[in-house]
């Protein structure tokens, strides 16, 4: 059933060309290289106002100042701040046009849920949000409330198709003329006008953007056409043409066809359209060649829809035999998927990115705008056919018209080098369907599923190629990492849908965008038209922020390759089956039936092109896409290293601060530590000479010495207090090791210690102390007459509280059990004999007051014991038990002026 697909005929033109001898062949030129766009002296075509010609672009633009306005006064804020705006729009790298199309006839009347509010705005509102007075829709994703969106320009529903044309297609048609690229493509959802607006409607004067281009092209070219010599190839060269080219196509579908078109009620007659009679200024000294191109794309590959022009068709049409009657009637329909080629870069030595052309795609030359509708119907024939073989009830495959202009210097005819190279490129995309919202199924859910993801690919990744090519390569290389940490160039070959790859130049070049969403607001996709809305409003499509800026990884699906895994792979030919009842005259009767076998294949690759898989591994983008990666590691290490060596020197110095400060710490804690020292010893020094003082009290001389420097009651009991803290912390303890450790830890020797413990024994003794003791014991007082006497009179003297305790009772007790403990290293010359104590005793009672007798007692004790420590043993014992030399010296010179000391003194003396 399938015959062997002949060679294309690309193909083999290629083959020939490829050994040109002419350099001409190989020789390219680059659109960018055009001269530059003359000013429009030549008034457009206007029937009515012949004199007052003006630049066709501005004739119809709104915007601009009435001319009729005085030249002198100059412009209003308000026109100013128009032109600044409309300049802004214009250096948007995309131009967007809304189209709104009307309600039609036959649909219910619904108030609409798009609005314009201005020539450049729209308000959207979510018609649940209003009173749910339709509650067919289902729930809304999108955002609920109203959204105002803004365009480049927004057209109302009245808009005629010549208006239309004049602002959004027209610029583009003036750009090919002068040498510049151009590519419009029409997006929305289904139904809502895109054929319309791209093919026009079936009454006259409703010709769509498409056959408009045709008419004003060759308006404008008129008597101007070049020989034809050359053809264009790939997206920049030239090469010699042959007779093929300049013959016109025969447009003669096959007769089984036309019966099955006419069975299936399908009408192939396409309307004829009032030609527009626009025309644009060109430089009369080039002349111009017209080329035409008209792909599809669907599912992900791209077909031929002119193959049949010219006999030598990859489509072929077979019928198996006459089919008895009743029975089944065949015809195996096969088309073959074309392959998309890098451009290779000498075609474009300045052009970064070169881009990818359709291989084999077949190009005519056209020399009148009936020739080049004439082939754009065919084309739409083919697309019908297929479509509708394929059972696609709307435009399910996106078409794309590609006219070509080469433009030649008349003095330079016969120079290929000054020839130049523009291409027109017109998409008329398929409807973004929802699949949850059709309920579509098996191969539609495919097939809708690469309907959107071409649309949202081509959408997202649109304005990132275009604004910054670097961040696309950076999230394509993210995505395409492999296992050695080295991109896969076919992981990148699958991110970018196929239609996004074709016509990835325009986006990342200098090219003039244009982009027409078109928008059916009473239909029931209000959350689907939302999505569009948000991705083409010129809010979106000039939103810096990266953080919501598109990520073309993020929307990339598996190709139909990985969602059919293994199944297609090997076997790339997609095949299908599609019953047709034929010639049904009476109602449910049917006479004959056809299958169809349609059969899209992929191209075959060709031994001698076996070099084309390494092009396009070889592809500039992806080259500069690994130098990129390559560029950024060195940098990453680099960074990384001086992050190191930096990291090392900030830990370096703050190693040295920090030994730096610790030796600061260091020295201040010793000099607080030795200033604490002297600070205690001083204190030691003002208690032992308050001890003096006190002891010294029968002289009148020390008494007021010592009343001048301690006069203070608090001082005393500080002192006081001293004293009991000389005693055990344990206060109820009656242990003398204890008395004698406390003492010790505040003593600076033990031999001190003890004489100070001796001297306070022998003291003690015959006397009572008054100081109140922490010792308490149980046991009974071993106490002499003569001091329970003392202490009774102690007690009516002072009624002090802590008499009750009996301390001098525990200290007695305690200083009886230190005379056995204790070996008292002082000569038992030095002890105070009970004499001295008594008169000790006598001399406190010569005291003026009570109360200062009773101070007195208190520093006596320590003073006797210091006096003993210094008259016994020598300023160095002193020193020892913690007395400054200074003081004993000063207490001996004291003692020399005392009577009362005398004897002691040349005791201790002896
Ligand atoms: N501006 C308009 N004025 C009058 N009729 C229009 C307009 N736009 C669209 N229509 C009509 O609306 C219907 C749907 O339009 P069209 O087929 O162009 O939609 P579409 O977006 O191309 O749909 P699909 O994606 O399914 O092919 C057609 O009957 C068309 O004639």
């Amino acid at each position: 059933m399938a015959s062997k697909a002949a060679p294309t005929r690309a193909s083999s033109r290629a083959k020939v060309a490829a050994p040109a001898k002419t350099p001409a062949a190989t020789r390219t030129t680059r659109t960018r290289a055009a001269s530059k766009q003359p000013e429009d002296p030549a008034p457009a075509p206007a029937p009515k106002k012949p004199t007052s010609r003006k630049p066709l672009e501005k004739r119809d633009n709104v915007d601009v100042p009435s001319s009729s306005k005085p030249r002198s006064k100059p412009p209003s804020a308000k026109a100013i701040k128009q032109a600044v705006l409309q300049s802004d729009r214009e250096s948007e790298p995309i131009q967007a046009y809304l189209r709104i199309r009307p309600q039609l006839g036959d649909e219910p009347s619904n108030s609409p849920y798009l609005v314009p509010i201005s020539n450049t705005a729209v308000k959207m509102t979510d018609p649940q949000d209003t009173q749910n007075t339709r509650p067919q829709y289902r729930a809304s994703v999108a955002q609920p409330g109203s959204s105002i969106y803004t365009f480049s320009h927004v057209f109302p529903p009245n808009t005629t198709q010549h208006d239309f044309f004049t602002k959004t297609t027209l610029p583009l048609v003036k750009d090919v003329l002068y040498g510049q690229s151009g590519l419009l493509f029409t997006y929305g959802v289904t139904n809502s006008g895109k054929t319309y607006t791209v093919q026009g409607g079936n009454e006259k004067g409703t010709g769509g953007i498409l056959p408009r281009t045709l008419d004003v092209i060759f308006n404008s070219i008129e008597g101007l056409h070049g020989d034809g010599k050359y053809r264009p190839v790939r997206l920049y060269g030239v090469e010699p043409s042959d007779e093929f080219d300049s013959s016109p196509p025969r447009i003669d579908p096959e007769p089984d066809l036309a019966e099955v078109f006419q069975s299936l009620n399908v009408d192939g007659a396409e309307p004829e359209f009032d030609a527009d009679q626009t025309s644009v200024p060109v430089d009369r000294n080039y002349e111009y060649t017209v080329w035409l191109s008209y792909a599809e794309v669907y599912n992900e590959k791209v077909y031929d829809l002119l193959a049949d022009a010219k006999g030598d068709s990859d489509t072929q049409i077979h019928v198996d035999g006459p089919a008895p009657r009743g029975a089944n009637k065949s015809l195996l329909l096969s088309r073959k998927a074309l392959t998309l080629r890098p451009s290779p870069a000498s075609d474009n030595p300045d052009a970064e990115i070169n881009g990818k052309y359709v291989s084999g795609l077949r190009q005519f030359r056209i020399q009148s705008a009936s020739q080049a509708k004439a082939l754009v119907k065919l084309g739409n024939l083919h697309r019908r056919v297929f479509g509708t073989l394929a059972n696609r009830e709307s435009s399910r495959s996106h078409g794309m018209v590609i006219i070509k202009i080469i433009r030649g210097h008349r003095g330079e005819r016969n120079d290929p080098t000054a020839l130049q190279v523009s291409r027109l490129t017109l998409v008329d995309l398929a409807g973004s369907e929802r699949t949850k919202h059709t309920h579509t199924t098996g191969e539609r859910l495919k097939e809708a599923g690469n309907i959107n993801k071409s649309l949202m690919v081509l959408g997202q990744c649109m304005e990132v190629m275009r604004s910054n090519q670097r961040k696309l390569a950076m999230s394509l290389a993210h995505e395409g990492t492999g296992k050695a940490g080295r991109m896969d160039t076919r992981d990148v070959k699958r991110t970018l849908a196929v239609l996004t790859e074709s016509l990835m130049d325009y986006f990342v070049g200098e090219s003039r965008v244009t982009m027409i969403v078109n928008i059916n607001p009473y239909d029931t996709g209000y959350d689907e038209n939302s999505h569009v809305m948000k991705f083409a409003s010129s809010r979106e499509r000039n939103h810096n922020d990266p953080r919501r800026r598109p990520r073309c990884h993020k929307f990339a699906e598996p190709g139909p390759a990985r969602l059919k895994g293994p199944e297609v792979a090997p076997n790339p030919a997609f095949r299908r089956k599609v019953t047709i009842s034929m010639g049904g005259g009476e109602k449910g009767r049917v006479v004959s039936q056809t299958v169809l076998d349609i059969v899209e294949e992929d191209e075959v690759k060709d031994d001698e092109n076996g070099d084309e898989e390494d092009d396009e591994y070889s592809n500039p983008l992806i080259d500069a896409l690994f130098d990129e990666i390559e560029n950024l590691r060195l940098l990453l290490f680099e960074s990384e290293m001086r992050a190191a060596v930096i990291e090392a020197e900030t830990r370096e110095e703050v190693m040295l601060e920090m030994e730096e400060r610790m030796k600061m710490m260091e020295q201040k804690y010793s000099r607080r530590l030795m200033s604490e020292m002297e600070r205690n010893e001083m204190k030691t020094d003002a208690k032992i000479d308050m001890l003096h003082q006190a002891g010294l009290f029968s002289s009148p001389m020390k008494v007021r010495t010592a009343k001048h420097t301690y006069s203070s009651e608090d001082e005393e009991e500080d002192v006081e207090m001293s004293l009991v803290e000389y005693g055990p912390e344990e206060s109820d303890s009656d242990d003398a090791m204890n008395l004698s450790e406390g003492t010790r830890s505040r003593s600076a020797s033990p031999l001190a210690r003890k004489e100070k413990m001796n001297a306070a024994k022998q003291f003690r003794s015959p006397t009572k102390s008054p100081v109140k003791s922490p010792f308490k014991s149980p046991a009974t007082p071993k106490r002499t007459d003569d001091e329970d006497d003392e202490d009774e009179d102690a007690l009516d003297e002072d009624e002090d509280p802590m008499e009750e305790e009996d301390d001098d009772d525990d200290y007695n007790e305690d200083e009886s059990e230190e005379e056995d403990d204790w070996t008292p290293p002082l000569p038992s010359s030095a002890k105070k004999t009970p004499a001295k104590s008594a008169k000790s005793a006598a001399l406190a009672k010569q005291t003026p007051t009570q109360s200062t007798a009773k101070k007195s007692r208190l520093p006596k004790l320590a003073n006797d014991l210091d006096d003993l420590a210094i008259k016994s043993a020598s300023p160095s014992v002193a020193s020892m038990s913690g007395i400054p030399k200074k003081k004993v010296m000063r207490k001996s010179a004291l003692d020399d002026s005392d009577e009362e000391e005398d004897e002691g003194a040349a005791v201790a003396r002896a």
